[in-house]
């Protein structure tokens, strides 16, 4: 649906229309505890000034401790438009997006980024929408060395930083099956290991389940220098359970790498995230694409409307979300951008201390709610009005 104002951000709307004395006030209650910003290199800043993209800084510290050094850590996180026309080439499609993106991380490196994820399937247009197999198969590449892979390791060595890349995967030993795939790159350029999408979308023009398989992977955690991480795959942050299981494995970073549209879930964006990283105690990380893509052929969406070029909006707005509860404001809904956010892992355990929520989850009472739920004589626990207790599938 084309929009009737273009706005940029949220905040940029909030800080122009909202008087300075409300400002903090609403600011607080909006994103939490106030957060300061930081202080980013000039060469940085003038590399995204250069090469046209947004770059922000903020930092989410932490109460020092007596027992504990802090535990900084510089996430990077990065939203971008494809580079060249869905008609161009696929090679070159892939290859302008790896410079673009090679850009990107030397100004994250410059502000010492230890941590960056790139948005889902990063390496092309998010041409699901079209339920065309070709030429948009051609894209997925192999996790341990396709091309993408190599690039990263490259970067990765280079920059000492752990990347996290997620492509359009094509598992050559096993069938030539496709998944939906982050790749974890350490500091070292090794590949520590990969996760896949675990929930897929059927919604709107999100046809996904037509190219790639739910992951068989579980809920890795991928111990880093800089703590550990997990990587939580868009659709993936509607399901809370999803974001448990990597709070339950340890996660005290979860990247949730997407590609989605305004119309249908720019509500939504701002509170999955969010909520995930309070209810389990660790720093979110959410990452949207950003930019209207054009396919060469038209495809409905199967609602009765014309048929369409485009996708819609990707709007961006990525942001970093603490346990406790406070968030960075978003990067823009329109442009590329790179945002850098210093954390403090200690946080989680004081959050964890304070608010108890591992200590009251109840997991034993879940785990046999649930595995009764999964039982097909399952019945709904429902009380009705005219009996103690039925139950009754109405
Ligand atoms: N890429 C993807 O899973 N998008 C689904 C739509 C959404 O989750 O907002």
């Amino acid at each position: 649906m084309a929009e009737k104002a273009h706005i940029n951000s949220i905040e940029e709307c909030l800080e122009k229309h909202i008087p300075g004395g409300e400002l903090a006030d609403i600011k607080r209650i909006l994103y939490g505890k106030e957060l300061q910003n930081l202080d980013l290199p000039k060469s940085a800043l003038k590399l995204a000034l250069d090469n046209d993209f947004e770059i922000r800084g903020y930092g989410m510290p932490a109460t020092p401790e007596e027992m504990r050094p802090p535990r900084i850590v510089r996430v990077g996180v990065i939203q971008n438009q494809i580079v060249l026309p869905t008609s161009a080439p696929i090679v070159s499609q892939r290859n302008a997006l790896h410079c673009r993106i090679e850009q990107m991380v030397d100004a994250a490196s410059i502000c010492g980024v230890n941590v960056i994820c790139f948005q889902e399937a990063w390496t092309m247009p998010f041409a699901f929408c079209t339920r065309e197999k070709m030429p948009w198969c051609e894209f997925a590449e192999s996790a341990e060395n396709g091309p993408t892979t190599c690039f990263c390791q490259e970067l990765a060595k280079k920059y000492n930083m752990v990347i996290i890349s997620p492509i359009l995967e094509r598992d050559e030993m096993k069938g030539d099956v496709l998944w939906n795939t982050a790749v974890v790159i350490s500091n070292t350029g090794q590949v520590l290991g990969k996760t896949r999408k675990n929930h897929i979308p059927r919604v709107g023009d999100f046809n996904e389940s037509t190219y790639y398989m739910e992951s068989t992977l579980g809920h890795p955690v991928f111990n880093t220098q800089w703590g550990k991480i997990a990587v939580n795959i868009c659709y993936g942050r509607h399901h809370p359970q999803n974001w448990m299981m990597y709070g339950i494995n340890g996660a005290e970073i979860v990247f949730n790498p997407s590609a989605t549209v305004g119309a249908l879930s720019e509500p939504l964006w701002g509170i999955e995230a969010r909520n995930a990283a309070i209810a389990n105690s660790y720093f979110t990380c959410a990452i949207n694409r950003v930019g209207t893509e054009h396919f060469p052929n038209e495809f409905t969406s199967g609602d009765g409307k014309p048929a369409h070029k485009d996708f819609g909006h990707f709007f961006g707005s990525s942001y970093v979300a603490a346990p406790d509860g406070s968030r960075t404001p978003g990067l823009s809904r329109n442009r590329d951008g790179l945002l850098v956010v210093e954390l403090d892992l200690n946080m989680c355990r004081q959050v964890r201390d304070k608010w108890g929520f591992r200590m009251t989850q109840r997991l034993e009472l879940y785990a046999e709610s649930l595995n009764q739920a999964v039982q097909l004589d399952f019945r709904p626990q429902v009380v009705n009005e005219n009996g103690p207790k039925q139950n009754t599938t109405k």
